[in-house]
């Protein structure tokens, strides 16, 4: 589902590149640890899947479509229809409940819309159920986010990932303010959701104590051939 090869990136304004990664291959289905240290380019690689960067060479092909060879418009809406992203910070909107939260991730995607819909559901009953299957009580919906436990937004930001199911979910470090029973429950639930259609997980993280729990696991400083150097 996802092949890079002979992938350059370099931040504007720098004479050395970020990212040198001469080969990577991801299957449809795969729970994937992507590990690497601070600095080492792990935002900047998802940045580059996400379609929200471009690389200067090379080729990133995410279900057959190079991403390098879309308009910037067709990437963000590639992105949208097919790339649920729980971000480290989890990005909720404060001034929207939960439930809104989760729903957003439809708004940008008809396609994703259009799959609820033929699940018989609405938005709102999609999202609801989503919510219910990550461990969320109903009597938090009723809440602002900000009122929320950190555990809750994580499964909230999970939630808006997973609606309309995309095939690839990138989660970049989000368990990194739990402890260690909290963190594995987390990705147990990551897992179960996934399974329900075949979703591919990219999970980033620089705790490696976490990779056991995967498929695969790639190390950036073992795929990239600039970090081998520095
Ligand atoms: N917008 C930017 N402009 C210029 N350089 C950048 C930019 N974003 C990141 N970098 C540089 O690219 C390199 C990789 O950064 P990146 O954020 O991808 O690392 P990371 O592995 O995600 O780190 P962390 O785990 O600390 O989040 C760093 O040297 C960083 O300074």
């Amino acid at each position: 589902m996802l092949e890079i090869n002979d992938l350059i990136f370099r931040w504007p304004g720098q004479t050395d590149a970020t990212l040198n990664i001469p080969k990577l291959e991801v299957a449809a289905g795969e729970r994937v640890f992507l590990h690497g240290p601070s600095g080492s380019g792990k935002s900047t690689l998802l940045g580059l899947l996400s379609g929200v960067n471009k690389p200067e060479s090379g080729s990133i092909r995410l279900l057959d479509k190079d991403l390098a060879q879309l308009s910037d418009a067709a990437r963000d809406k590639f992105r949208a229809d097919h790339i649920g992203t729980i971000f480290q910070n989890f990005n909720l909107l404060p001034y929207l409940s939960p439930i809104e939260n989760v729903t957003l991730g439809c708004h940008f995607s008809r396609s994703r819309t259009e799959r609820v819909k033929a699940s018989g559901k609405t938005l709102t009953q999609q999202g609801e159920q989503l919510l219910q299957q990550l461990g969320l009580d109903p009597s938090i919906m009723a809440r602002s986010v900000a009122q929320l436990s950190i555990g809750q937004q994580q499964r909230v930001a999970a939630a808006r990932a997973f609606i309309g199911q995309p095939e690839l979910i990138i989660a970049d470090e989000p368990t990194s303010a739990l402890d260690a029973d909290n963190r594995n429950a987390f990705i147990e639930l990551l897992f179960k959701e996934a399974s329900q259609y075949g979703a591919t997980i990219l999970f980033v993280s620089h705790d490696s104590s976490l990779a056991a729990m995967f498929d695969k696991y790639l190390s950036l400083s073992d795929i990239n051939e600039v970090a081998q150097c520095s």
